[in-house]
């Protein structure tokens, strides 16, 4: 049986008295796409986080193509594109120094950057169509593009597995359509993709596979057969399909982070 690219075995997680995850288990196979799916609260920021080692669970283990969380991250193995409320859009950082980033586990501790550096800075610039904007401020460019520069990132630091949090939210349809491109080239170059999302209707077209989450992994299979409407009833509470969720959920976020 070959290596899962990615373990969560009964993975527990609380933040004080909230319980954010809850015995959560999933194993990804590598070189898929695997759409999570969830309602607002239901647990896939804390998923990530906890795959990427950012938080440590309570209980239970993460591994990534064997590997811990930690160490897998410290060799550059997962590539993240954040929620956009996630992230500083403010900081003095242009499009190329956020790519550059990826290459920071290839560099030196004076993280002098080589010109192997530059080079692979340059052709995932080039791969997500934003050479043109590498000298901009990152929070000059529109949504879809913020969301290219992080795809890049990934592509400059050699993921094996991104993980990529609302990719498509506020995004135009050119970004939607490249980062589609993108992640099906990623896929096929061996990477494993995990990305949440409420777009339940772009789910089949994009994913391997398809996860519902609501504290503890409902259901993992077919998009089309996680997505039958009384799947997602169960997970939502709701006839979703028949609703607008995406704007319904942009809603509730900007609610929450009024
Ligand atoms: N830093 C924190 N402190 C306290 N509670 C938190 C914290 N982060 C998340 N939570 C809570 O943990 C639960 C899971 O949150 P999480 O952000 O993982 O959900 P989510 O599915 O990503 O939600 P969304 O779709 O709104 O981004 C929620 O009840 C949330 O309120």
């Amino acid at each position: 049986m070959s290596t899962p690219a990615i373990l969560v075995d009964n993975v527990t997680v609380h933040y004080g008295e909230v319980l954010a995850l809850d015995a959560a288990s999933l194993t990804l196979d590598p070189a898929r796409i695997c759409g999570l799916v969830g309602m607002n609260g239901s647990g896939k920021s804390t998923l990530f986080k906890a795959i990427m080692g950012m938080i440590k669970p309570d209980a239970g283990t993460v591994r990534i193509n064997g590997q811990s969380p930690g160490r897998a991250r410290r060799e550059g193995g997962i590539g993240y594109v954040p929620q956009s409320e996630d992230v500083d859009w403010q900081f003095p950082l242009s499009v190329r120094d956020v790519v550059m980033m990826g290459r920071y586990g290839h560099q030196g501790f004076t993280r002098r950057a080589s010109k192997a550096d530059r080079a692979a800075v340059d052709e995932a610039l080039d791969r997500v169509e934003l050479g043109e904007y590498a000298g901009r401020q990152i929070g000059q460019l529109s949504g879809g593009q913020k969301k290219r520069a992080f795809v890049a990132r990934g592509i400059a630091q050699g993921a094996t597995t991104m993980l990529l949090d609302e990719p498509f939210a506020g995004v135009d349809k050119r970004s939607e359509a490249t980062i589609t491109r993108l992640l099906r080239e990623l896929a096929s170059d061996g990477c494993t993709i995990l990305i949440s999302t409420h777009d339940l209707h772009a789910l089949p077209q994009l994913c391997d596979e398809a996860v519902l989450l609501m504290h503890r992994v409902l259901m993992h299979g077919p998009p089309e057969q996680v997505l039958q409407p009384e799947n997602l009833a169960m997970a939502f509470g709701l006839d979703v399909l028949n609703r607008d969720l995406p704007d319904q959920d942009v809603h509730a976020r900007k609610e929450r982070t009024a």
